[in-house]
């Protein structure tokens, strides 16, 4: 077994940048990275920005597991200089390491609909990472990684906000990227968490014990840093924003970038699937259809899991086809096929309507790829039909993940219908439900635990019903599964015990406000084992329903953009 990295010099040895080495820079900027004020950026793929760092920095909590993936030994996370870096101080990173990040412009569209007003400028090219800044790409365990701070500071793209981000949303960012990891969904993984002792931002809030829906008073939060890795951070909206620019030939280099940024996105995230010695027309076309059902599947996979994204834009969308940003995000614990924890989401990015959401993105990705060949390529054709099939595609992962819930060889919609019917009228914790269901019960007795509400006896009625039949589906499966005792197993794969229950994440980011992680520690640990039966206190408290206290309760049932 080869050594983990204990130091940052050592692990700067394996700082490899393609995203710099083969990208355009912005041609307007100094490059030198000291370019914190919003304005606009008309071409190239990136601007060299140094991060802002955090006043007196204490470190909080790191990814064991994600340090153990990318062969980082646990010390490494307390040292000066990983605590420097990460904390957003590059002044003295060791060679070959730059002294700056960089940070993206990206476009917005929402729901399908293309904007350009949300910068100060009205055009767009004021919008991108505003406060996100990527530090370092590097092979390590044979395979490529961006680490990107968030909240490091301001960057052209901060649209005259300040470029941080509060402890609350760091915390909760950091502990549910591991926790989706765990959950078996693809997503961007947590690094690291820094706070400030000195620094403090003031954001709109929620009084103690709230139940407004918009928040009441400004707060004043100290600040952080997390940082997060993936195989790269490009979104649906970047390439948006490159096709935009391509489509009305805004300047001579569009179509260039437009090209550069799509090849980028291809090494980044599909070489393993994609043979680069092909026609680019060819490896465009199988670049949508795997990032087709790399999406069809996450949004199935957030489902199963009852996690809601609620701002599904295009600029939340990562092109690589994991889950990104979590901001306005929350697990549905009372089921309600459009629940929704953002105040300012709305029902389109509502939990049920997600397959829906996805396919808007999709759609734009689709049309951010048509500049690239002629109108009458038959690749275009090509194109146009795997955009058309993303219904199809996403109705397919979709039953396949709910037989995987209900533990059946076979999707039955009817079946289903009648559970999602009989759930919404009684009231029933979405991910309890599932779990006692995967023990095959005989009766109703341990499934009622996940009730709001005592059902009237005709509903029981039909719960029982619905159990019987049920059941009989379930000794149908045995033929092909084997045993109950397997499918029990399948399901409880699918159906996971301990999932992210805002009530018992508040305390953790209050504590960590007063400096102390423990609960943090704790959740991390709890979190990244979400299928395993754990002991009987973790059981007692994180194995509950929402208490009744919590229901509508400002900054826990709901929030307003938390950041
Ligand atoms: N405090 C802030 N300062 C500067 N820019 C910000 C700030 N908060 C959000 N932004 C920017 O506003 C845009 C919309 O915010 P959104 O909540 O989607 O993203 P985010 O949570 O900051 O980031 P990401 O999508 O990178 O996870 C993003 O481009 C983001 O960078
Ligand atoms: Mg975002």
């Amino acid at each position: 077994m080869t050594e983990r990295i204990k130091t940052l010099d050592a692990f700067a040895k394996h700082v490899n940048y393609s995203l710099l080495n083969t990208l355009m820079p912005d041609p307007e900027s100094t490059g030198d990275g000291n370019d914190h004020n919003p304005r606009q950026v008309f071409s190239g793929h990136y601007v060299p920005v140094t991060p802002t760092p955090l006043m007196s920095p204490v470190y909080i909590a790191h990814s064991e597991t994600l340090f153990a993936e990318l062969g980082l030994d646990d010390s490494l996370a307390t040292t000066t200089d990983f605590a420097a870096l990460f904390s957003g101080d590059m002044s003295a990173v060791p060679s070959p390491m730059v002294p700056y990040g960089w940070a993206t412009g990206y476009a917005l569209s929402i729901y399908g609909t293309e904007y350009t007003q949300q910068c100060p400028f009205r055009t767009g090219n004021g919008y991108g990472d505003g406060r996100a800044i990527s530090v370092v790409e590097a092979v390590l365990n044979g395979k490529r990684w961006e680490m990107q701070l968030k909240g490091a500071g301001r960057t052209p793209y901060c649209r005259g906000a300040d470029g941080r981000a509060v402890l609350r949303s760091s915390v909760r960012e950091f502990l549910v990227q591991e926790h989706m990891h765990a959950l078996g969904i693809p997503t961007s993984r947590s690094l690291s968490l820094f706070m400030s002792t000195s620094d403090t931002v003031d954001r709109p809030w929620y009084r103690e014990g709230s139940h407004a829906y918009e928040p009441e008073v400004m707060v004043q939060n100290p600040i952080a840093i997390s940082t997060r890795v993936a195989p790269s951070f490009l979104r649906v909206g970047q390439l948006e924003l490159f096709a935009r620019r391509a489509r009305c030939h805004e300047h001579d280099n569009a179509h260039d970038e437009l090209k550069a940024i799509v090849i980028h996105l291809i090494e980044r995230e599909y070489a393993e699937e994609i043979d680069t010695t092909e026609p680019f027309d060819v490896q465009v076309v199988k670049l949508a259809t795997l990032f087709r059902d790399r999406l069809t599947f996450l949004v199935s996979q957030w489902i199963r899991v009852g996690y809601c994204q609620g701002n599904f834009n295009s600029d939340n969308c990562a092109a690589g086809g994991f889950t990104l940003d979590y901001g306005p995000f929350g697990f549905c614990e009372f089921f309600e096929t459009d629940y929704q924890p953002w105040t300012g989401g709305g029902r389109h990015f509502s939990f049920l309507n997600q397959p829906l959401a996805a396919q808007k993105n999709f759609d734009m990705f689709c049309r951010s790829l048509m500049p690239l060949f002629a109108d009458d390529s038959k690749h275009l054709t090509a194109l146009n039909s795997i955009n058309e099939g993303f219904s199809n595609v996403m109705e397919r992962a979709m039953a396949n993940m709910w037989a995987s819930k209900l533990g059946l060889a076979d999707y039955d919609h009817d079946l289903l219908m009648k559970l999602l019917q009989l759930m919404v009228r009684t009231g029933v914790d979405y991910s309890l439900f599932f779990r006692e269901l995967s023990a095959l019960p005989d009766d109703m007795s341990s499934l009622t635990r996940s009730f709001y509400h005592t059902p009237k006896d005709e509903v029981m009625k039909e719960w029982q019903n619905w159990l019987q039949a049920w059941r009989q589906s379930i000794e149908k499966s045995v033929k092909i599964e084997g045993s109950l005792a397997k499918i029990s197993e399948t399901m409880r794969q699918a159906n996971p015990k301990f999932i992210w229950r805002e009530w018992l994440i508040v305390p953790a980011y209050k504590a960590a406000e007063k400096g102390d992680f423990t609960l943090i520690h704790r959740l991390q640990k709890i979190l990244t084992a979400p299928y395993d039966e754990q002991s009987k206190e973790v059981e007692a408290t994180y194995y509950q329903r929402r208490p009744i206290e919590f229901f509508s309760a400002g900054g826990v049932a709901h929030y307003s953009c938390s950041s």
